[in-house]
């Protein structure tokens, strides 16, 4: 049977029990025909109000106020490594996840019931910007997103819209809610895939070993390819704008593909639209920090830039690398624990924990893995991972 047919044959109400008591304060009945209309009046009411901060440790960090632990969250911390979060996806697709700002909001709640983490980043995914653009996405059970009709030459970007940015208004209702909902015992993280990123995805049709097809775009039709990269910067800023007046008090922009390039190609390529994209967005919420995550051999280059408050460091970096640009630069930094250490014994989890918190120290820094959660992960070693990173560096904060 196939996934659409499983899913037809389960009860299609919406079931958000984290979410429950929130709806009630709100005054919000998910069991009524127009609970969008209800959610989205009450985000773009001129006097909305966020419950005051019990917990903002993380953004302590990034304007360097005292602390007494280092903040902890996780890439894809909502994911299939959760057993309720592989409930809730017998029944609905990933994109009517995406598309529902209840779901969404649920899902992102999910891990914070386990774990004490000290931020939720909202349940989304990049390619809902494409998708909006006038692209179809398919989410594939093995092969992840696929799309069937990718940008084949230059021609084809008239098939491309600059959409209203309310067109993704299910996501900021989803940051609304979940804002509201942690209380302020956690930071509200929003995200967008950064346009080299987006526009290799529009391309290759899905994920790519050689990236031959993004490739002959940038380098054969530089000004087409630099037209793309363009337009999918000027729907980020919206994008990424319209998430902070819905609720994100911090942002990480996803380069998941800059390791694909070159240095220079990288800047001309990739890195100059998300200083394009931070700058602006800056300009309208210059209050919001952004974190910038270029996976793959380039952090170095972020450093650089002041409109990056917190450079993301991936598992392959060199972490004392990373600590020293922190100093020269004054930054912070965020990562970088190898995924693949959650699978190690809980004694290598907490040895490769402090010894991450011993190189980089106990300010200016946000510990996070170096890329997201891996659906085989076990929740108990994502638990010894959050415990030893509060544990260890609240023992020398003392
Ligand atoms: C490249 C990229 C994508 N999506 C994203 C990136 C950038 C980060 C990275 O480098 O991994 C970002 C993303 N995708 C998702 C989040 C949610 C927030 C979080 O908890 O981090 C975030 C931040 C949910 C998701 N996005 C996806 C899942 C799993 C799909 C499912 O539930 O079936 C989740 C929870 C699917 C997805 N979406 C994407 C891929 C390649 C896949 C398939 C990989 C996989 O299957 O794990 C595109």
């Amino acid at each position: 049977m196939s996934e659409a047919d499983k899913q037809a044959e389960q009860p299609r109400t919406i079931e958000v029990p984290l979410l429950q008591s929130t709806l009630a304060r709100l005054g919000i009945d998910k069991n009524s025909e127009n609970w969008r209309q209800q959610v989205r009046a009450l985000r773009q009411s001129k006097d909305q109000k966020f419950p005051v901060m019990k917990n903002d440790t993380l953004l302590r960090v990034i304007k360097r106020e005292k602390i007494d632990h280092l903040p902890i969250w996780v890439m894809r911390q909502a994911g299939r490594y959760l057993p309720e979060f592989r409930e809730v996806r017998k029944i609905w697709s990933f994109f009517e996840l995406c598309d529902n700002p209840l779901l969404a909001a649920e899902v992102t709640l999910q891990p914070l019931e386990r774990f004490p983490m000290d931020a939720g980043i909202i349940f989304s995914d990049i390619l809902v910007v494409p998708k909006v653009m006038g692209m179809e996405v398919i989410m594939e059970e093995k092969r992840g997103p696929v799309f069937p009709q990718p940008l084949v030459e230059p021609s084809d970007l008239q098939k491309l819209s600059i959409p209203d940015p309310e067109s993704l208004g299910d996501v900021y209702d989803a940051l609304y809610l979940f804002r509201q909902a942690v209380e302020g015992k956690v930071t509200t993280i929003g995200f967008a895939g950064a346009p080299w990123t987006l526009m290799s995805y529009m391309i290759e049709g899905g994920g790519s070993k050689m990236f031959s097809k993004v490739k002959k775009w940038i380098f054969k039709w530089k000004e087409e390819s630099k037209k793309l990269l363009s337009m999918i910067s000027d729907v980020l800023i919206e994008y990424i704008s319209k998430q902070i007046e819905g609720g994100a008090q911090i942002i990480q922009l996803f380069d998941s593909w800059a390791g694909e390039l070159g240095h220079e190609d990288y800047w001309e390529f990739g890195l100059s639209y998300c200083v394009r994209v931070a700058t602006e967005v800056k300009k309208r919420h210059p209050e919001t920090p952004i974190i910038m995550f270029a996976k793959g051999n380039h952090s170095d280059m972020v450093f650089k830039h002041d409109c990056f408050d917190c450079v993301g460091i991936d598992y392959a970096w060199d972490l004392s690398l990373a600590a020293k640009y922190s100093q020269q630069y004054n930054k912070v930094i965020q990562g970088n624990l190898d995924p693949g250490v959650l699978l190690a014994e809980k004694d290598t989890i907490r040895e490769k924990t402090r010894k991450m918190i011993d190189i980089v120290g106990v300010d200016r820094y946000i510990v996070n893995l170096g890329h997201g959660m891996w659906p085989e992960h076990d929740l108990e070693h994502l638990a010894v991972f959050v415990d030893e990173t509060h544990k260890y560096s609240a023992s020398k904060l003392k």
